[in-house]
């Protein structure tokens, strides 16, 4: 192992954003919470069986926004026509209550603000100080601003986000095809890249993509599931990974 604590085979590091980069995970689930809340009472009155943090890490955590509804609807037999990407937060579609999900997340960050995890940072700088090639790899179409407004939109040579795989059509996690993307962009095999992944979804792509390493980052204690999902490594934190603990000796928790 490296001092990074990746293969030394590993030469580019692909890094998942909300959850992984960013303490950004809780307020897209808190959002996703809202919205499916709000919708279920409407359609099943207040005993509606609510959105779990469960269904969250199953069925939406990691996917393309739109995936994201269609998959929780599909695990309570629910179908809704698709819309239009321009159906207002109110429509009962599935672009419609993704729409919703988005005003409701920007909402919350606009008030609670989003940060880096400080041994987040401090890794991805440890990585490119190695000399390895980083990129981003996200299904989020709000990755960019994230990564400006918390000032490190430059550690990375690639970004392959929400936008970028509609771009050029790529299906989102947990097929691999977005995190291919970001290792081809590189320039750098499969084989030659960790993954860093925090989502059951992002796991998947991982091991389906059968890249070098593939790092699980535990958040929200489900360690066992990131393994059985295709982590070769769990750790709560990446400054763990390396060594690279606060000067308090602390790692960073959610
Ligand atoms: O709605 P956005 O910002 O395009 O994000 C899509 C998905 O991006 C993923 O990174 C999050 O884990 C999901 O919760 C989110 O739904």
């Amino acid at each position: 192992m490296m001092p990074l604590g990746l293969p030394p085979s590993v030469r580019a590091c692909l890094f998942d954003l909300d959850g992984v980069l960013t303490s950004t995970a809780v307020v897209h689930a808190a959002a996703w919470k809202e919205m499916f809340d709000d919708f279920l009472r409407g359609r099943e009155g207040k005993d509606f069986r609510p959105f779990s943090p469960g269904d969250y890490d199953k069925y939406v955590d990691g996917r393309p926004r739109t995936d994201g509804v269609r998959t929780f609807l599909a695990s309570r037999g629910i179908e809704l026509p698709e819309g239009r990407p321009d159906d207002p937060p109110g429509r009962e579609s599935v672009q419609g209550l993704g729409n919703c999900k988005n005003d409701l997340l920007l909402e919350k960050i606009h008030k609670e603000g989003v940060r880096a995890y400080p041994g987040s940072v401090r890794y991805v700088k440890a990585v490119r100080d190695a000399g390895l090639h980083t990129a981003v790899v996200s299904s989020s179409k709000n990755c960019r601003d994230v990564l400006v407004a918390v000032g490190i939109e430059e550690l990375f040579e690639v970004r392959i986000d929400g936008i970028v795989a509609d771009e050029r059509g790529l299906p989102g996690k947990p097929a691999p095809d977005t995190f291919l993307a970001a290792a081809h962009d590189l320039g750098v095999e499969a084989g030659g890249c960790a993954v860093f992944e925090d989502a059951l979804a992002g796991m998947e792509a991982g091991r389906d993509g059968r890249f070098g390493y593939v790092v699980g980052v535990d958040r929200v204690g489900q360690a066992e599931e990131l393994r059985r999902h295709g982590a070769d490594v769990v750790v709560t934190d990446l400054a763990g990974l390396a060594g690279l603990a606060d000067h308090d000796g602390q790692e960073d928790s959610a």
